[in-house]
């Protein structure tokens, strides 16, 4: 257990939460080594005070500072403003986390005093559980022992792989959106299994165990999906009829095109803060 780090959370939105939460549960930290804060909400500090018991400090400027590592978890579009109200306090013997989607370590870099290390990273919500795929990359100044830290406390809350800084909008739209794609494939499963006569909770609970066993047999079979599909698909049965109307409604395609327009988004939320420092 790393008790001796200080964390501090710049915003406190689901993001924030959901590393806390994986960090608590996992151990990595106890409450008393990460503070919050929030650009306004207090009934949401509150509330994370109450449910996590981290700290929230009056002075805002005072988690700041006596951090060591600092952890960028405000919207894209407002992490130029966290930077100008925050960034001038940040030392170099800091390290400073970002999870921002889009934001380059290169505009984070702009904003602190040189040599202060910048780690992108792009976690996921399954954090909360210690299930969070995240990519991280490394800025201008950091060193193999920031990176160091930075796997440290990522492979508490899940699996981190490393990757240069021109793959972190493609993770964004794979794996930081990805829990969402599933959790609509989720409903849709649901909703067909409800509208066909099954009770809601018997809908549900096929569907989320046919998710576990399915992800389970990825990873522990190690076979490729296609052949694990294969499997399931029976000469005329009733998967390849199934598979066949995925494939009239373009499945694949679908799937594909939503990854690379995240991936195009995540580029969209960096470039609009590019020119506007450029201009
Ligand atoms: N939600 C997700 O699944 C994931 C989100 N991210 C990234 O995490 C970041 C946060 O996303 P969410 O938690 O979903 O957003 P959110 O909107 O729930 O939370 C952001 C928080 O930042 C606060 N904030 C804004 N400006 C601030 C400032 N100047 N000083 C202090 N706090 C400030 C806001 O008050 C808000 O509470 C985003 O940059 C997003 O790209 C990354 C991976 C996954
Ligand atoms: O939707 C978003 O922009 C964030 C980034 C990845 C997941 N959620």
């Amino acid at each position: 257990m790393e008790r001796q780090i200080r964390y501090c959370f710049i915003g406190a939105g689901s993001m924030a939460e959901a590393m806390i939460a994986g960090l608590l549960k996992k151990g990595m930290a106890e409450a008393g080594q990460i503070m919050v804060i929030n650009r306004q909400n207090r009934a949401r500090l509150a509330y994370l005070n109450r449910e996590y018991g981290v700290q929230i400090p009056e002075n805002k400027g005072d988690a700041v500072v006596q951090s060591d590592i600092v952890i960028l978890a405000a919207k894209p579009k407002d992490i130029p403003d966290a930077l100008t109200q925050w960034g001038p306090m940040i030392r170099p013997d800091q390290l400073v986390i970002s999870v921002a989607a889009g934001i380059s370590t290169a505009f984070i870099e702009r904003h602190l005093k040189e040599g202060t290390a910048v780690i992108r990273s792009m976690p996921n919500t399954s954090c909360t559980i210690g299930l969070s795929a995240t990519a991280i990359c490394r800025g201008r100044w950091a060193t193999h022992e920031h990176m160091e830290s930075a796997h440290r406390l990522f492979q508490a809350i899940g699996i981190v792989v490393e990757v240069p800084e021109e793959a972190m909008d493609t993770v964004t739209g794979l794996s930081g959106s990805g829990p969402a794609y599933i959790y609509y494939m989720v409903e849709a499963m649901q909703q067909a299994g409800v509208e066909a006569g099954l009770k809601a909770d018997i809908a549900r609970q096929l569907t989320l165990q046919t998710l576990l066993g399915a992800a389970h047999m990825l990873i522990e079979t190690e076979e490729e999906p296609a052949e694990l599909r294969r499997k399931v698909t029976s000469p005329g049965g009733t998967t390849l009829a199934g598979l066949e109307t995925l494939r009239q409604y373009q499945f694949e395609k679908a799937v594909q095109s939503a990854i690379f327009r995240a991936k195009e988004r995540s580029k969209e939320l960096g470039d609009a803060f590019t020119t506007i420092v450029k201009s």
